[in-house]
């Protein structure tokens, strides 16, 4: 298992203390400013999370105007999340793989490379985001000194360009593939690690339906595989409660972090955060 790339080392969160742990991300899908730094305060007080991922898909299918118009009122909170000191990290999780917006191939890349700007210049206090990245040595650090990350779906027609472009900005990327019906063929989710990898991704992440106990074991060996063999942290998840093995031990197979709810849950079997903090207490310690 290699670590998250885009701990705040300030925050002082269990990953960040013992190495061997997989990193908590809790997901968040507030759409207000005030949702946004409620939420974020408290899976910070908790004292057991790694990163806050902000789902900001309910958002831009719930506002209108243009594509650029919508990220650009989703950037202008994102100051209010980082507040609470913990990694963001960005997701625009399209209809095509489960998410709430419906978005053309164009739009995604648009509002991905609005937010890959607008997390390199966020403007907390008097420093630019991108100055403060620098002094602090935190990739992707925002003026705050909290790294922002953005997900990059694989899938999407311009994925490796806007990959790059964020590698570019200074923004660590999670590249992402979800199949919510069923579990790829053990080639098919090699090749998609091997796929993000190769596009330089900073963490290469697949999630799956699973429908039988041997497609949670496929997802675990395929995960296993592409740690050994990638330079870059792999993160396996097999959904649904069938998947939950794969939340509790997934870094026993490679996984560098597992996503846990802590109030409304973004995928099927996702476990609560405080609970999955014990168990992970109690089993790595
Ligand atoms: O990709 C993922 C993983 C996830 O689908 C899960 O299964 O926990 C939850 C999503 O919010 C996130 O973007």
């Amino acid at each position: 298992m290699k670590s998250l790339p885009f701990l705040n080392p300030a925050a002082g969160s269990p990953a960040v203390r013992n190495p061997g742990r997989p990193a908590v991300i809790v997901p968040t899908q507030a759409i207000d400013a005030e949702e946004l730094a409620a939420e974020c305060a408290a899976a910070a007080a908790t004292g057991i999370v790694d990163a806050v991922e902000w789902r900001i898909d309910p958002l831009l299918a719930a506002a209108s105007g243009s594509v650029l118009t919508r990220a650009e009122a989703a950037l202008s909170l994102l100051p209010r999340a980082l507040t609470a000191g913990l990694p963001i990290l960005l997701t625009v999780r399209t209809g095509f793989e489960g998410g709430q917006v419906e978005i053309t191939e164009d739009d995604y890349a648009e509002a991905v490379r609005a937010l890959i700007a607008g997390a390199t210049g966020v403007e907390v206090g008097d420093r630019t985001a991108a100055a403060a990245g620098v002094e602090s040595g935190v990739p992707g650090a925002a003026a705050s000194g909290v790294p922002v990350a953005i997900d990059v779906e694989i899938d999407r027609a311009e994925s490796r360009s806007l990959i790059a472009s964020a590698r570019e900005a200074g923004v660590p990327v999670v590249a992402s593939h979800h199949n919510f019906e069923v579990t790829d063929s053990a080639e098919r989710l090699l090749a998609t690690f091997t796929a993000m990898s190769e596009a330089s991704a900073d963490v290469a992440k697949v999630a799956m339906m699973p429908q039988t106990p041997a497609d949670v074991l496929r997802l675990l060996e395929a995960t296993s595989t592409a740690d050994a063999s990638s330079a870059a942290p792999v993160l396996g998840i097999s959904m649904g409660p069938l998947g939950r093995t794969s939340r509790i031990m997934g870094a026993d197979f490679g996984s560098c972090a597992t996503f846990a709810q802590i109030g409304q849950a973004s995928a099927p079997g996702q476990i609560d955060a405080v609970v999955l903090a014990e168990i992970l207490d109690r089993v790595t310690g």
